[in-house]
């Protein structure tokens, strides 16, 4: 973990706008006779990948067995503690965000609901880290390398390159096969993601909430931290600090009327837990050698 990053200090002294625990930001809405709704969004759960501490972005990394457990324990149950209802919901076209949503909705009862998967919420593409452990690469590179790579908003990665052992099952995965030729990255820095993440967010999903419908959005680290920087417009600086954890649903409440956002972005965990999993989140990790 590098402190030169301010990743030990965390979300919680430079990023004062998210809260804890539970959701309440009706009550001033309500106080105001404001009409409003609430859009909520999930980094999936552990993935195999995850699991393995490589690199993974585009690589198509299957849940672990305790990602799924968490999709049930972490995430279908805060969001029936907190009574959240949903109209709709987005997915990335990566099957971990995929296999998440759909373990999510088994246990909240809602298989019908309307899904869309969309390669728009897809991970930031990792470049030619793709597949190499992340101590492994702070062995050879330096943590704050790493971390520069990992966490800073306008930092790419090295572009994947023919050789790398992931290229070519990548470039043809099949979920990917809509992705005009042009557009299919080589890799991607948080800022270079957020060209195609928040057109998409904007356009097609921040439309249906001020439109009334109530969404759920399953995606990927670096997605909601596009969305988190976005949203409660955080400098380029500050989001280098911003750690998202798997499975911990993240809750936003809009003004249907003025899209400004009413209250604070809140987690649904215990305080304790999520400062835990945020700072696993940031740290860099151990080699599996
Ligand atoms: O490997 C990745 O794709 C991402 C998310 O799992 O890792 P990091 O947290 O290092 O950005």
């Amino acid at each position: 973990m590098s402190k030169s990053f301010g990743i030990k200090s965390g979300i919680l002294h430079t990023y004062k706008t998210i809260g804890f625990k539970s959701v309440c930001p009706a009550a001033k809405a309500k106080q105001l006779n404001m009409k409003t709704n609430q859009l909520v969004i999930i980094r999936h759960g552990e993935s195999e990948w995850n699991k393995l501490n490589l690199f993974c972005g585009w690589h198509d990394a299957d849940l672990s067995e305790q990602g799924a457990k968490d999709a049930i324990n972490t995430s279908a149950v805060a969001l029936r503690e907190s009574n959240l209802k949903f109209d709709t919901a987005y997915s990335s076209a990566l099957i971990r965000a995929r296999q998440s949503l759909s373990i999510i909705l088994k246990e909240l009862n809602l298989c019908d609901l309307e899904v869309v998967s969309d390669w728009h919420l897809n991970e930031r593409h990792y470049g030619n880290l793709t597949g190499y452990n992340k101590r492994d690469m702070a062995d050879k590179y330096g943590e704050e390398q790493v971390q520069s790579w990992r966490r800073k908003y306008d930092v790419l990665p090295p572009p994947i390159t023919a050789d790398n052992p992931y290229y070519h099952s990548i470039r043809n995965n099949p979920s990917f096969k809509d992705i005009p030729p042009t557009e299919f990255p080589d890799t991607e820095s948080l800022k270079v993601l957020m060209q195609r993440v928040i057109p998409y967010f904007e356009n097609v999903i921040f439309k249906q909430v001020l439109g009334g419908r109530r969404v759920l959005i399953i995606a990927h680290g670096t997605v909601a931290r596009a969305l988190i920087k976005h949203i409660d417009k955080v400098s380029d600086e500050n989001i280098s600090t911003v750690n998202v954890p798997n499975s911990i649903p993240c809750v936003f409440e809009f003004n249907m009327e003025t899209g400004e956002k009413v209250g604070k972005t809140t987690f649904l965990a215990d305080e304790n837990f999520l400062n835990e999993q945020i700072q696993k989140t940031a740290s860099i990790g151990e080699s599996n050698k």
